[in-house]
C-alpha cells in the first residue's frame, strides 16, 4: 500500500470506526480489501483515494450482508468494464501534427449505459478518468436515472488553442470515440475542458460518422440542436438546492450565510448565480493561477462581468477582478483562506488537503459541499467531520449535471423539447430525492447527519443489487 494511502487508512479511519460494532475488523478488512486495489491498479494514486473514501464508510455495511460479500461485490465493482485508449492526432494551426491519448473508461453498466463527461486537461491519465469513473457510477444510481457510470478525455490542453484548433481535436477525437459509443451503449458529456462548443463539434462529427441523427448519443448539446435547458446550470444550481436541503435539515438556510467558491468554469459559475439567488454572498471565484476577492459579494452586475469574461471572451479570471467593481485578484492564492460559512468547492480534485481545511474549521466554516469531483483529500473530509462541518460529498452534491443530462436523454427519446421551469423543476426534486436518499443510509454524529456515509452506502446498495441480479458476470 502507498505510503499516502497508509497513512490516511491508518489514523482517521481508525477513529472513525471505532464508533461502529466491530471497529477493529472493519479497519482490518478495508486494510486489506485496499491492499488488494493498491496492488491491481499500481501507482493510480487517484483511483486509490476514489476506492478509499468510498470503502472505508461501506465496509461496515458490506460486512454486515453476507450475500455481497459472497459474491464479492465490492472486488467487481472497483474493477471497469473496460478501457479504451487511442491516439488522437490533429494539426495545429502551423500544420504541425500533434498525437494525444484519448481515453474511455466504461466502468459499470448495471444501472443503464455508460453515462459520464470527457475531460480535456494536460493532466488526464487513466488513474484521473477511473476514480472519475468509478465516482460517476454511484453518482449516477443516486439520481435513480436509468444510466451506468464511464468517464473519458484526452491529456490535451485546450488553453491558448483556437477555435479552428479546438475543432480539428474535437473532429479527431471522435473519429475513434465514435466506435465505442451510442444512445443505448455509452453517452458522454462535457467536463473540465469540454463546453458547448467542443460537444458541438464532437456532435458534428459523431452525425457525419453515424449518417443519421442521434441526439441522445450526447448530452450537454446546444439548445438548437437537442440540447436541454438548465443542462449548462445544473451542476452549479443542483450544488446548492443540495446544500440548502443540508443546511434545512439543521435548521439553518442559504439566506445572508457568506459563500466561498473555487473555480470559475462551468459549475462554479452557476453555483455563483444560485447562491447569489438564495440570498448568500458570494465573496470568491478562482483559476489555476490564483482567485478573485470580492468582499461585498458578487453583484448582478459584477456576475454579468463573470459570465462575459469566461464565457464570451474566454479571458482570465484576472481581467475578471480588474473589470468588476469591488473585485481583486490574488496571484498563487488560494480562495480557502477567506473565511466563509459555506465553501463550495467547483475547481478540481484534491484542491483542499488537511492543513487548508484545518485553516477553513480555524475560520469558522459550518457547511461545504462539493461542486468538484474529489476537491478534498481523504484526509481533509475528516477534519471537517471531526469539527462536525456538515459536509456535502461530490457523488450527491454535483449530481445535478448528470440528472439533466438524463433528462436531455428522455428529451432526445420523446423527440421532445421541455419548458425551462420543467427541466428546473424535475432537477430540483432529483436533487432533493438524492438528499432523502442520503439521509436514509447516514449516521447522525454529535447532530450532524453523515452525508459521506449515507451518499456511499445508498448509492453501493443500488448498483451491488443490481450486480447480484445478473449473476457472476
Ligand atoms: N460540468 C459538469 O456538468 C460537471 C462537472 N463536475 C466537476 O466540476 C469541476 C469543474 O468542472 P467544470 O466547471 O465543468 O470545468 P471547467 O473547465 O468549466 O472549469 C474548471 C475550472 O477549474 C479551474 N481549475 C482547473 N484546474 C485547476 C487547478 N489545478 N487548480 C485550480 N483551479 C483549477 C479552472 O480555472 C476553471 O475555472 C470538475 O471537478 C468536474 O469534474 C462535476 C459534475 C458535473
Ligand atoms: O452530464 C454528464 O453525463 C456527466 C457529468 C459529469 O461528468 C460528472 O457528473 O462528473
Amino acid at each position: 500500500m502507498s505510503e499516502t494511502l497508509a497513512r490516511s487508512a491508518s489514523q482517521p479511519k481508525a477513529k472513525y470506526a471505532a464508533g461502529i460494532a466491530g471497529g477493529g475488523n472493519v479497519v482490518r478488512e478495508i486494510d486489506h480489501f485496499m491492499q488488494g486495489v493498491v496492488n491491481r491498479n499500481p501507482h493510480e494514486t487517484e483511483f486509490h483515494q476514489a476506492v478509499f473514501e468510498f470503502v472505508e464508510t461501506v465496509m461496515p455495511y458490506y460486512l454486515d450482508h453476507r450475500k455481497y460479500m459472497d459474491a464479492r461485490i465490492l472486488e467487481r465493482m472497483t474493477e471497469p468494464d473496460r478501457i479504451v485508449s487511442f491516439r488522437v492526432t490533429w494539426e495545429d494551426d502551423q500544420g504541425v501534427p500533434h498525437a494525444n491519448k484519448g481515453f474511455r473508461v466504461q466502468f459499470n453498466s448495471s444501472m443503464g449505459p455508460y453515462k459520464g463527461g470527457l475531460r480535456f486537461d494536460p493532466s488526464v491519465n487513466a488513474s484521473i478518468l477511473k476514480f472519475l469513473g468509478f465516482e460517476q457510477t454511484f453518482k449516477n444510481a443516486l439520481t435513480r436515472l436509468p444510466m451506468g457510470g464511464g468517464k473519458g478525455g484526452a491529456n490535451f490542453n485546450p488553453k491558448g488553442r483556437s477555435d479552428a484548433e479546438i475543432m480539428r481535436f474535437c473532429h479527431s477525437m471522435m473519429t475513434e470515440l465514435h466506435r465505442h459509443i451510442g444512445e443505448s451503449v455509452d453517452v458522454p458529456a462535457g467536463d473540465i475542458g469540454v463546453g458547448a462548443r467542443e460537444i458541438g463539434y464532437l456532435f458534428g462529427k459523431y452525425k457525419q460518422l453515424a449518417h443519421f441523427y442521434t441526439g441522445g448519443v450526447i448530452t450537454g448539446k446546444g439548445i438548437p440542436y437537442g440540447g436541454s435547458e438548465i443542462r449548462k446550470e445544473a451542476t452549479g444550481y443542483g450544488v446548492v438546492v443540495f446544500t440548502e436541503e443540508m443546511l434545512k435539515k439543521h435548521g439553518k438556510t442559504m439566506n445572508g450565510k457568506t459563500v466561498a467558491i473555487s473555480g470559475s468554469g462551468n459549475v462554479a459559475i452557476y453555483a455563483v448565480q444560485r447562491a447569489m439567488r438564495m440570498g448568500a454572498k458570494v465573496v470568491t471565484v478562482s483559476d489555476s493561477r490564483g482567485f478573485a476577492h470580492v468582499p461585498n459579494g458578487f453583484t448582478d452586475e459584477s456576475f454579468a462581468v463573470l459570465q462575459d469574461v469566461k464565457e464570451n471572451r474566454r479571458e482570465s479570471l484576472a481581467k475578471f477582478a480588474s473589470e468588476a467593481r469591488g473585485a481583486t485578484y490574488h496571484a498563487g492564492k488560494s480562495p480557502w483562506t477567506v473565511p466563509c460559512d459555506v465553501g463550495l468547492p467547483c475547481a478540481t480534485q484534491n484542491e483542499i488537503d488537511e492543513q487548508m481545511a484545518a485553516t477553513m474549521v480555524k475560520n469558522g466554516i459550518m457547511c461545504l459541499s462539493e461542486g468538484a469531483n474529489m476537491p478534498l483529500t481523504a484526509q481533509a473530509i475528516h477534519v471537517l467531520k471531526d469539527a462536525d462541518v456538515i459536509f456535502g460529498p461530490a457523488k450527491a452534491a454535483n449530481a445535478g449535471g448528470v440528472g439533466c443530462s438524463g433528462l436531455e436523454q428522455a428529451q432526445n427519446a420523446q423527440r421532445l423539447s421541455w419548458t425551462r421551469d420543467q427541466v428546473e423543476q424535475e432537477l430540483e426534486r432529483i436533487m432533493r430525492s438524492i438528499h432523502e436518499q442520503c439521509v436514509e443510509y447516514a449516521p447522525v454524529r454529535s447532530g450532524i447527519v453523515d452525508y459521506q456515509t449515507g451518499a456511499n452506502v445508498s448509492s453501493f446498495a443500488r448498483v451491488a443489487d443490481a450486480m447480484l441480479a445478473f449473476g457472476y458476470i
